[in-house]
């Protein structure tokens, strides 16, 4: 039984004694002629209590809903669950504007009222800019689809770990699910590395490179002259403009050759189209580390056994599932008999986290697989270009996100280098 209302605020009276908030059933037990409990507690006397903050506190949600009743009822238009149901419960925000989902305020009416609606959102989710998501343009540029409601123009400013971000949502494509990737990169140690970025974008992975990770210098490639409008004013905004030469046009033509320590190829649902070019990019005598994004299916993938720390054991790696923050999974691969081992108390927590693990066992095999298969391929495109031998060692492969049931973004980290320095 629950004797504690949560729903309540204790409080501390001008007696000095305390008052605190209990259930009905926890009331009921000490009328019943409870003697003993009575008589531990002494004397009882009830009042009533204040609502607790969490109860009384309006969400952006319900504030929503209110002012655009109001809104209806002074244009005598009566408030029904259709329209009701047409109003926006999520939202993004980037900066002073904020994104209502593409289902959202479909109704003709919200139309016929026209700008007052959105000034109406938003004046109560407290931005100047109003827009309404719709699918990325299955364009190559991946241009944002974005209708502005309210506002003179798309550009948002936004901070993410310290970089600020500028960029027109009309016609720039931003990602949000991505962070775990910009803060993983992040936390790279770039000093005295080139850096190739084939898919720069308004800068998603680059600046973290040069701002956090720390890169001598990045090659940002980039195509879409509305990205690359984004791309240089952000990297002005963040004082790195003197380290990034970015290369306008295709990449296939316009990146280096034998320049980079490190390249990104954050383009899905696949980058194999900029292979050849990514591994053109790699220094000739030292190589360097391929960032592979792909979208990886996992429909049907076989089971395996797994070891006492449901680890997956496969020929060449072992699988170790290392827990990371919230519900990202994180799986690193390493090669059999190195040195470095994971605590047992990362794969205990794994094993504890609410997860299904069968799932999660069947898709972690299909993900081994596409990293092998991609290691093949570009170890089979380094050694054509080259004209010798080169390894390519799968280091690591990180979960980004879910993109759609039983798809998930992956990014493959894969060393190359020719195999004569491989010691
Ligand atoms: C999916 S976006 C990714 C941008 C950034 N990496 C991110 O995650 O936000 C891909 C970017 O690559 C650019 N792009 C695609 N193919 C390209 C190519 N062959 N050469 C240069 N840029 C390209 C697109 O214009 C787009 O800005």
């Amino acid at each position: 039984m629950t004797y504690l209302d949560s729903d309540r605020r204790i409080q501390k009276l001008s007696t000095g004694s305390v008052a605190i908030p209990i259930t009905n059933d926890a009331a009921k037990t000490l009328s019943d002629n409870n003697f003993s409990l009575r008589a531990d507690i002494g004397e009882i006397s009830y009042i009533s209590l204040p609502k607790s903050k969490k109860v009384t506190r309006i969400t952006p949600c319900v504030k929503l809903l209110s002012s655009l009743k109001k809104l209806l009822e002074c244009k005598q238009i009566t408030w029904t669950v259709e329209i009701e149901k047409d109003v926006a419960k999520t939202w993004e925000r980037r900066g002073d504007l904020v994104l209502l989902p593409q289902n959202s305020f479909q109704l003709p009416l919200w139309n016929g009222i026209g700008e007052e609606v959105w000034q109406a959102v938003a004046k109560t989710l407290s931005v100047t800019k109003v827009g309404r998501q719709a699918a990325v343009c299955d364009n190559n540029f991946r241009s944002a689809q974005v209708c502005l409601l309210l506002g003179t123009d798309g550009w948002v400013r936004h901070v993410d770990n310290g970089i600020v971000y500028c960029y027109d949502v009309t016609t720039c494509m931003c990602s949000s699910g991505n962070i775990t990737e910009k803060l993983r990169i992040a936390s790279f140690n770039c000093r005295n590395e080139v850096v190739v970025d084939m898919y720069a974008g308004i800068g998603y992975f680059t600046l973290p490179y040069l701002v956090h990770a720390g890169a001598r210098l990045v090659h940002a490639c980039e195509w879409n002259s509305a990205a690359l409008e984004a791309l240089h004013r952000n990297l002005a905004i963040n004082g790195v403009t003197q380290r990034c030469i970015v290369h306008h046009g295709d990449n296939r033509q316009v990146c280096p050759k034998g320049v980079a320590d490190r390249v990104n190829l954050g383009l899905i649902p696949s980058s194999e189209e900029g292979w050849l070019t990514a591994c053109a990019a790699l220094k000739p005598h030292t190589g360097g580390i391929l960032h592979i994004h792909a979208n990886v299916a996992s429909y049907h993938g076989n089971t395996t056994p797994c070891d006492d720390n449901s680890r997956i054991v496969k020929d060449k790696y072992t699988v170790i599932p290392m827990p990371s923050s919230g519900q990202i999974m994180n799986y690193t691969m390493r090669n059999k008999g190195s040195r470095r081992r994971e605590s047992s108390e990362s794969c205990k927590t794994w094993i504890n986290m609410k997860s299904d693990v069968s799932k999660r066992t069947t898709a972690k095999l299909e993900w081994v697989a596409w990293a092998e298969q991609t290691a093949k391929k570009i170890k089979s495109i380094l050694e054509t270009q080259r004209g010798s031998d080169w390894t390519a060692t799968i280091l690591h492969v990180e979960r980004v996100k879910s993109y759609a049931p039983h798809i998930d973004h992956l990014v493959l980290d894969l060393e190359c280098h020719p195999t004569n320095i491989s010691g």
